[in-house]
């Protein structure tokens, strides 16, 4: 069962009270020519909120989603073109169609139809999923083409280049309604889900939505299957809405205009989807009567030629420039009107690890093109201790946590975690499996709020039932953040994006937590804060800590145990005491610093 939590339903209803109204007003008071016109917005913002689910939540901006909707168009018109002329429009459709084809409701048009955009969309999905940014965005454009070479080249059943006829033309203002409600619907309550949520994290940033569990490919997967029905439903409307079409109607021109409703309005937001449309419609309406050589005032206008295109592009340019997330930003309209409360919650007094759990380094080594960055380390970080791993520039430390944490596989040797060898369980499974972790370079996922940063971890882990606003709320009291739950994650201070890091790997309900130069950049008053929290994640989580860091003051304050490397190399494990004292150590590290000081 997906999450359909207030928020979703508050934003549902935001956006579908204007649809709603248009659609009444429009059928019951406009003329014919303006009734049509809202008839075609909420088409097309069927198609646009189709495309928002896979582009806004992904990040990557497809020009696939015509070809979904000429699929639809199709695939629909098959079934309920009219039987008197479907022998002259398709003389040589296969047998094995013509008994099926023509004749049928719409309502079984656009089942039918939906059956082929899913089946299309998952077949393309398998490879394009495991695309990500400018890659993936080539691919959907290869979707398009091929779907528009396709639809040319089986003439048998679209009549190739030539127009298709024949159509029923049943769509009025009040057949779109229900079907643009729905999809506004999807993907409103689409957005919040655990879905919906970590595909908005892997956008922010893939590595850090990995380490936080969540099965990238899967989500773009399920965003695109999801994204291709709804934009096919717009295609099975539009072509039930013209009653005569042909491939070219489902190819640039139309994947340009879908591309400015969505990015004008705001890419990231359903809202944006919604709004943009209705901009766009509108502009375009205008700009073709004008285009046409209209007369204004009296006064006869000339034709221009491409002025609609022209001047929708100079539009795009003009917002972009001004407003890069579009009209409508980052925020939906129901979270900025209706923002819901947060609720504090306790720190749980005792929880996470448990005695039974262990992590062994076992002879690890790491290669980068012929550059030894690791050479047989071995050590266990021991539950509920704070281990330091300590050596100068370039020792191997961050490279020796992304082996641990599955990011860089090692080359040899292998990484225990309960027993289990890390590199034989997919990157975003280590995590929960019970390791956290956090990153040298911080990596937030910047356009989320606080909380939601939190929550992404949180529902890598939830059981069915769980709440993982609350569990979140409590990783976020661990670190002393709850005040800050619904800021924007880029907008903190530095030292509070660390602890967020920190609070997002706890979220996890991590056995070890691998903590990456956590002090980093901190002030003298940020890292005793830093101390305490980690200290009470010790005691009170009993979580094994693996602490890299500089700062040896730090270090010797914090570690029951330290491991020390120097090029690639264990030379050292033992107590703060024993590090201290061992004679390689000084030489290679901290006899350095003594002398540079
Ligand atoms: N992806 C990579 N490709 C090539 N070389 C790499 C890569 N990652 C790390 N290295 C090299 O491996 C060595 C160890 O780097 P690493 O970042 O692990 O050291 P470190 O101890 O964390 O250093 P610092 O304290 O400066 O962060 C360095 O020589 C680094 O240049």
């Amino acid at each position: 069962m997906p999450r359909i939590g207030i928020q979703a339903v508050k934003g549902t209803i935001t956006l579908a009270l204007p649809l709603i109204a248009l659609a009444f007003v429009a059928e019951f008071f406009l003329p014919a020519a303006l009734a049509r016109l809202a008839t075609l917005y909420l088409i097309y913002v069927t198609a646009v909120v189709g495309m928002q689910i896979y582009s806004g939540n992904s990040g990557i901006i497809s020009f696939g989603h015509a070809g979904f909707m000429a699929v639809g168009a199709y695939g629909a018109s098959l079934l309920t073109i009219q039987p008197a002329v479907m022998s002259t429009s398709l003389p040589d459709l296969p047998v094995w169609l013509a008994g099926i084809a023509g004749g049928q409701p719409l309502l079984v048009g656009m089942l039918g139809a939906l059956l082929v955009v899913g089946v299309v969309a998952a077949l393309f999905g398998l490879p394009l999923s495991r695309l990500g940014g400018a890659a993936a965005s080539i691919a959907t454009l290869g979707f398009l083409v091929i779907i528009h070479v396709t639809l040319v080249a089986s003439a048998d059943i679209t009549r190739g280049t030539q127009t298709f006829f024949g159509v029923p033309r049943g769509v009025s203002t009040l057949t779109a309604l229900p079907v643009a409600l729905i999809a506004v619907a999807v993907a409103r309550i689409y957005r919040d889900t655990r879905g919906g949520l970590s595909l908005r994290a892997a956008r922010e940033d893939e590595i850090a939505a990995r380490a936080s569990g969540v099965n990238v490919v899967r989500q773009r997967f399920l965003a695109w299957v999801l994204g291709g029905l709804v934009s096919g439903a717009a295609g099975v409307l539009l072509a039930h809405f013209l009653g005569a079409f042909s491939p070219k109607d489902f190819h640039f021109n139309l994947t340009f205009l879908l591309m400015a409703m969505l990015i004008l309005g705001g890419i990231s937001t359903v809202s944006g989807a919604v709004g943009g449309t209705a901009l766009i419609v509108v502009m375009v309406d205008l700009l073709r009567r004008l285009e046409g050589g209209a007369e204004v005032f009296g006064l006869q206008l000339p034709q221009v030629f491409g002025l609609t295109d022209i001047g929708v592009g100079l539009v795009i340019l003009a917002v972009m420039y001004r407003l890069r997330d579009g009209l409508f930003g980052l925020r939906e309209v129901d979270e900025r009107l209706f923002p819901e409360p947060v609720v504090k919650a306790t720190p749980p007094a005792q929880s996470g690890a448990s005695d039974n759990v262990s992590l062994a380094i076992e002879g690890v080594g790491c290669r980068f093109a012929g550059l030894v960055a690791l050479d047989d380390v071995s050590f266990a970080v021991r539950p509920g201790l704070v281990t330091g791993l300590i050596g100068p520039n370039g020792a191997g430390k961050s490279t020796l946590i992304n082996a641990i944490s599955g990011v860089v596989p090692p080359s040899s040797g292998r990484v225990l975690l309960n027993g289990t060898d890390t590199a034989l369980v997919p990157v975003h499974e280590v995590p929960t499996r019970g390791l956290g972790r956090t990153f040298q370079n911080i990596r937030l996922f910047r356009n989320l709020t606080v909380l939601e940063n939190v929550i992404v971890a949180a529902d890598a882990v939830a059981g069915p039932g769980e709440d993982s606003r609350a569990a979140a709320m409590a990783a976020l009291a661990v670190v002393g953040m709850q005040d800050l739950a619904s800021r924007p994650a880029t907008s903190l201070p530095y030292g509070a994006q660390r602890r967020l890091e920190i609070a997002r790997a706890l979220a996890l309900r991590p056995s070890f937590l691998l903590l990456d130069e956590p002090a980093a950049g901190m002030n003298p008053a940020e890292t005793d804060a830093l101390i305490s929290v980690l200290r009470q994640i010790q005691a009170a989580h009993r979580i094994g800590l693996l602490v890299v860091e500089h700062d040896l003051k730090l270090i010797m304050r914090l570690c029951d145990r330290i491991v020390v490397l120097n090029k690639g190399q264990m030379i050292a494990e033992g107590t703060p005491e024993e590090i201290r004292a061992n004679p390689a150590v000084i030489e290679a590290y901290i006899g350095k610093r003594r002398a540079a000081a």
